[in-house]
């Protein structure tokens, strides 16, 4: 049993303290609206975000982040990406050496290119960064349905500590070396989301859901690989794992508004519909920005941007996308020499 804070009291953090304190562990979770905690500590459910789910009256919610921060053996940091720097810059003075932080958003910074954990370092240098990810959502977690995710961590004894506090009979929990690769196949996939629902909201079928899918993945494996991630991370949980539910799922954020989209609606639309945070959007102009740094071609992504900040119709893209050059499937496969 451990001591464990989760910052942030969406719905992921909100179904991960559940998931931790289902474990034995004393949890207290932090967020930064007072009406948020003032709603959790008396109905225990986040009735906005995470209706149904019941959360133990053993769970402390707070808006101190001091208390929040001070003396735990863990805490999961679990605000929407844009939040995360600004959080970690206050949680800095509170945080001892070594003392272990989990990533569990979902995002790339869009002015600096930086994947999240090492925005994590840069303002909390003292902190031990790890991260947990993989196809779950939370509306699934919240009520016990069996979920696959991987802890990722440089160490590892750290993964392993990770997965022996979240891990139980319907939440299993693998570890991994490769940190980069875990949080690169999480905040891309976002994007292929957008490009899935788009499709959705086209009226397209399975074909291309299936076309965007394996293309997807193909093109954040050549990002991810080019910054240093492992094939096998990408061809794993929180990569083609997370991929395919993020495309295929009803509580997909991502996909809704991508599906708005291809129903017409503008993009700041489509984000004011689906209320939640959609980090897609986001991340899209940032692999971009990581794309040209990295020379590799992300080909749906760069659709994805110019339907998303130029007004390029949705059709139109597809198009683009039908008519490329033409391609052989893998580029690095040699031919029978003639
Ligand atoms: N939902 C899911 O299934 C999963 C989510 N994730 C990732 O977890 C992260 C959090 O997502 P999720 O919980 O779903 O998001 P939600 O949209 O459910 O909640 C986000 C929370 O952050 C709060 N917030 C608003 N402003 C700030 C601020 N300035 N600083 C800190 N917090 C703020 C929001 O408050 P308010 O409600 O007032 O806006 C809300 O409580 C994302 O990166 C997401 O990709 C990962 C796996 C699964
Ligand atoms: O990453 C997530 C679930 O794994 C949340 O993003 P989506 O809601 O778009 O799928």
């Amino acid at each position: 049993m451990a001591k464990v804070s989760v910052i942030g009291a969406g719905s992921w953090g909100t179904a991960l303290a559940a998931v931790l304190q289902k474990n034995g562990n004393d949890v207290t979770v932090w967020s930064i609206i007072k009406e948020e905690v003032e709603m959790l500590s008396s109905k225990r459910e986040h009735l906005d975000k995470l209706p149904g789910v019941k959360l133990s009256e053993k769970i402390v919610f707070t808006t101190d982040l001091e208390s929040a921060v001070k003396g735990m053996d863990m805490l999961v940091l679990a605000v929407p990406s844009p939040f995360i720097r600004s959080t970690s810059k206050n949680m800095c003075p509170f945080v001892s050496e070594g003392q272990l932080i989990v990533n569990v958003a979902k995002g790339i910074e869009e002015d600096t290119l930086m994947p999240l954990p090492d925005i994590i370092k840069q303002e909390i240098p003292q902190a031990e960064t790890a991260v947990l990810s993989g196809p779950s959502h939370a509306e699934e977690v919240g009520i016990g349905l069996p979920t696959t995710v991987v802890a990722g961590a440089r160490k590892k004894e750290i993964a392993e500590y990770i997965q022996s506090l979240f891990m139980n009979q319907s939440f299993r929990v693998y570890t991994s070396p490769d940190m980069i690769g875990i949080e690169l196949g999480a905040a891309l996939k976002n994007v292929i989301a957008l490009a899935a629902g788009m499709a959705d909201g086209l009226g397209y079928g399975d074909n291309t859901k299936a076309a965007l899918i394996t293309r997807g993945i193909k093109e954040i494996s050549r990002l991810a690989i080019a910054m240093g991630a492992k094939a096998e991370t990408l061809s794993g949980l929180s990569g083609i794992g997370d991929l395919i539910v993020t495309c295929a799922s009803k509580h997909s954020r991502n996909r809704r508004a991508g599906m708005l989209m291809g129903q017409g609606y503008s993009m700041d639309a489509a984000m004011k519909e689906v209320k939640m945070v959609v980090e897609g959007v986001y991340s899209a102009k940032a692999a971009m920005g990581l794309a040209k740094k990295y020379g590799v071609s992300m080909p749906i992504i760069e659709q994805v941007n110019a339907v998303l900040f130029e007004d390029y119709p949705v059709k139109d893209a597809v198009v683009n996308l039908m008519l490329r050059d033409k391609k052989t499937e893998h580029e690095d496969m040699l031919w029978e020499q003639e």
